[in-house]
């Protein structure tokens, strides 16, 4: 329990207003294991507001030019910017990252969504094409689609959110956004924000609640024409179940199985540390994280013994703590699910090289009731092993060897999702040979994580329906009109 401290109450943001909800969730700081707030626990009659407010919004500001809701949200950025310290200790208390991370991640990239998409909405144009025999010439208006639903997960709270908060306004639509029951504090905190940047009541519109309450609600109004989630996959097919009946469009961003494929000419200097990042950076919580290396035979034994030193001086602490590399997960149910896992790969005979069940935890006391787990490796396991086949969503990853090129694109395509991939080597034909043959919407070469917001970002196969970034998320939050003038 939070002993005599008050709990953080939020509301929900609807018409520019916060308003009590009747029922509330607990929500718990991972780091501590204790309830430190309370979030509304909405349903129907919330998102009916926040659907009201939303339509009632939408015609004056889908009528402002891009340049006013530009320099709207360059308002926003700009505010979020004075506020990074405080938003990053609240993200990190909510989330169970350390601040570290938060301040120099998750905080800044949800400023650059507000800047990114504030310039990129200047810079689109529209098509043209002249039929002279016909006498006709045909033109392309795009106009935004009108109250836009967002649906964002507890891995990166802020950041997920922004990124699609920002491309929906500044298109012109009018949302409703919410954020996961988990991690609900620095959406709260952005609703004081849009005031003072001048968003008009009822352009952004957030309801707190879980998915099936609140979630569902939203996704089934008939007047939210457009869904854009980012989560799992079972709860991406109950979104498609709940909205084929309105034919909504939508847009699925979800989970990864992501290899790292390491050839015996990388440069390990870089490797080894970058693949200790891609599979722990915030405990291992994020959808592009790798879970599945697959080393050359010929350096194997080497850039194991690599990997697990450089993994042993990943420290996890409290989420303050400036030297630790890694904080608490998101719940206790989840680090109980992440560690089924490790026990699954041990009963199969797999070995565990360190972390879970092998290296000892160190924790302050005030963090010892949190969720935290050490960074964990494992290897002789089979392609088969579900621990090489679902997405694990912790600090968990597993190392085998290949053979060959061809062998190792096969084993790297055979699971159900296609989102992330890095390759490792110093061979410039290999590298883009490899990128070329894996099923997966990202690939990153000799790096990871560098993101281009301008590109296409989404995956293949289970990992999703859809693309975001500067052009993709414009098309997506508009439609589109072709036009035919007779002359
Ligand atoms: N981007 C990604 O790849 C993510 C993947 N996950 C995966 O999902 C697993 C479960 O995590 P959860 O938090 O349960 O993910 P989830 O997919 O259930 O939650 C994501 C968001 O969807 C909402 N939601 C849940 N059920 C809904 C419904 N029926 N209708 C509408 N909205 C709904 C949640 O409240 C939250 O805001 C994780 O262990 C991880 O494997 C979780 C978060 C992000
Ligand atoms: N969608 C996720 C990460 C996105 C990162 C990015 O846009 O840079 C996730 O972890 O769920």
């Amino acid at each position: 329990m939070a002993g005599t401290r008050a709990l953080l109450m939020l509301e929900n943001f609807i018409d520019g207003k916060f308003l009590p909800c009747d029922s509330y969730l607990d929500s718990y700081d991972p780091s501590t294991g204790e309830v430190y707030c309370r979030v509304p626990d909405s349903g129907k009659a919330e998102v009916a507001a926040a659907v009201a407010a939303a339509r009632a919004a939408f015609p004056g500001w889908s009528a402002h030019s891009p340049q006013e809701r530009s320099q709207v949200l360059l308002r926003l950025a700009d505010l979020l910017e004075q506020s990074l310290e405080e938003f990053a200790v609240a993200e990190s208390r909510d989330q169970g990252k350390t601040i570290t991370l938060a301040r120099t991640m998750d905080i800044p990239r949800s400023v650059q969504n507000f800047r990114f998409f504030a310039s990129s909405i200047l810079h689109h144009t529209s098509q043209c094409t002249q039929m002279d025999h016909a006498g006709c010439l045909h033109y392309t208006v795009r106009e935004p689609v009108g109250i836009a639903g967002l649906i964002s997960p507890w891995n990166l709270p802020l950041y997920l959110l922004t990124w699609k908060i920002a491309p929906a306004i500044a298109a012109g639509n009018t949302v409703i956004a919410k954020p996961s029951e988990l991690t609900s504090v620095t959406a709260w905190m952005l609703c004081q924000l849009l005031q003072k940047a001048g968003v008009p009541p009822g352009v952004v519109n957030i309801v707190f609640g879980t998915g099936p309450r609140v979630g569902e609600a939203l996704v089934s109004h008939p007047e939210v024409p457009v869904i854009s989630f980012t989560g799992s996959q079972p709860t991406a097919e109950r979104i498609t179940q709940l909205s084929a009946p309105h034919c909504k469009k939508l847009s699925l961003e979800l989970g990864g199985k992501n290899p790292a494929i390491i050839f015996e000419d990388a440069n390990l200097e870089e490797c080894v540390p970058t693949t200790v990042r891609s599979s722990f950076a915030n405990q291992g919580e994020i959808c592009l994280c790798t879970s599945r290396i697959f080393v050359q035979k010929s350096i194997y034994s080497e850039f194991l013994k690599k990997f697990v030193e450089a993994t042993r001086m990943w420290k996890v602490g409290s989420p303050a703590d400036p030297s630790a590399s890694m904080g608490a997960l998101i719940s206790k149910a989840h680090l109980e699910k992440v560690r089924r896992y490790v026990k699954i790969a041990r009963a199969e005979g797999a070995r565990i090289l360190c972390g879970e069940g092998v290296d000892r935890l160190s924790l302050p006391p005030g963090n010892r009731a949190g969720y935290f787990m050490l960074p964990t490796v494992i290897t002789d396991i089979k392609d088969e092993s579900r621990c090489m086949k679902e997405e694990i969503f912790g600090p968990v990853t597993c190392v085998v060897p290949f053979d060959s090129e061809e062998e190792v694109v096969k084993r790297a395509n055979s699971v159900q999702y296609g989102l992330a991939a890095t390759v490792w080597s110093s061979n410039v034909g290999r590298v883009h040979r490899v990128a070329k043959k894996l099923q997966s919407g990202l690939v990153w070469t000799n790096c990871w994580l560098i993101r281009e917001l301008n590109l296409p970002f989404g995956g293949m196969k289970s990992s999703g329906v859809g693309r975001e970034g500067a052009k993709d998320s414009y098309e997506f939050f508009t439609e589109s009109k072709t036009i035919t003038i007779k002359h």
